[in-house]
């Protein structure tokens, strides 16, 4: 595979973590570049590697082969415009990781024919241990799926879907999924508070039991029902507190926090169109 020029219009949090994974994968920096208006957003980019920095939209997108959109949605239109004679020039491939950024609206500024691939990456994507979800739409070819595998890639693991509306479940389970273990450890820290503990040792105590259980979860070959039932002595501490989780109905309430949040990530959809 032949290795594509890459140009990241937002220059952000998500732009720089995927730009260091392709750096630390081995893509060569002179094949990488980035536009944003804010001098600041650039330099933080350049201190990863000699890439080259636009603050114009347009010049970073000419002659790329691959546009990554890192913009928040609500300054895509703007982006989507200044790159589009640019995009169309070149046939390059457009991926958008913005949330609630639909195909059509980008069809609507780029032209019918552009090859458009949807990315709802995920924050962990800043240690490299990403989780994205991509679609492609029918205009995307064989090589052109493989670039942006590979770029995602670079910073975690990809999955495709194979329906645009199945990005919503996916920002509601991994996009915000982040986020949803942050809350569940601020509230076991709180709690381990309450309980008597001072707020250090809480914190310390939660942190790493979140990193051991994911880890447990991910490298291991052990189902999560299994792994649980591990901890779970007969009559013991781990089932007092299991069912009394499942009798205060988290169950329903993360798939009532989950639908919320898709519910949201349609509605985004329906109001940048
Ligand atoms: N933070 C998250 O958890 C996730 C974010 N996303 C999406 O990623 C996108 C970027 O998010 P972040 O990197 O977190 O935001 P960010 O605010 O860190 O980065 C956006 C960058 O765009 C620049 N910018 C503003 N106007 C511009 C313009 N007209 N042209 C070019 N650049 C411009 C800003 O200066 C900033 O550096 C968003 O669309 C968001 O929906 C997707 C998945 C997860
Ligand atoms: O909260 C949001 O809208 C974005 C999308 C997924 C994570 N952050």
């Amino acid at each position: 595979m032949s290795t594509p020029t890459i140009a990241f219009i937002g220059a952000g949090n998500m732009a720089r973590s995927i730009l260091g994974g392709l750096l630390e994968s081995g893509h060569p920096a002179g094949s990488l570049r980035a536009a944003d208006p804010f001098p600041d957003s650039l330099e933080q980019l350049r201190a990863l590697g000699p890439i080259a920095t636009f603050t114009d939209n347009a010049e970073a997108a000419r002659g790329a082969d691959v546009v990554i959109l890192a913009v928040k949605p609500q300054v895509m239109a703007e982006a989507l415009s200044a790159i589009a004679s640019q995009v169309a020039e070149n046939n390059a491939l457009v991926i958008s990781i913005a949330a609630g950024i639909t195909v059509d609206s980008m069809r609507a500024r780029l032209g019918d024919g552009t090859a458009i691939v949807r990315c709802m990456p995920n924050t962990p994507a800043l240690l490299g241990c990403g989780a994205s979800a991509l679609y492609a739409t029918g205009q995307v070819g064989p090589a052109q799926r493989a670039h942006a595998e590979a770029i995602l890639g670079a910073v975690g693991i990809v999955e495709w879907v194979d329906s645009e509306s199945a990005l919503d479940a996916i920002t509601a389970l991994s996009g915000s999924g982040p986020a949803y273990f942050f809350l569940l450890m601020e509230t076991m820290i709180d709690a381990g508070v309450e309980l008597g503990l001072g707020r250090e040792t809480a914190t310390v105590m939660a942190r790493q039991t979140a990193l051991g259980a994911a880890r447990m979860a991910v490298e291991g070959d052990v189902d999560l029902v299994e792994l649980r039932r591990r901890v779970t002595s007969p009559g013991g501490t781990t089932q007092a507190a299991v069912e009394s989780f499942e009798a205060s109905g988290l169950r329903d309430t993360v798939a009532r926090a989950m639908t919320a949040a898709a519910e949201r990530a349609a509605e985004m959809a329906r109001e940048l169109a």
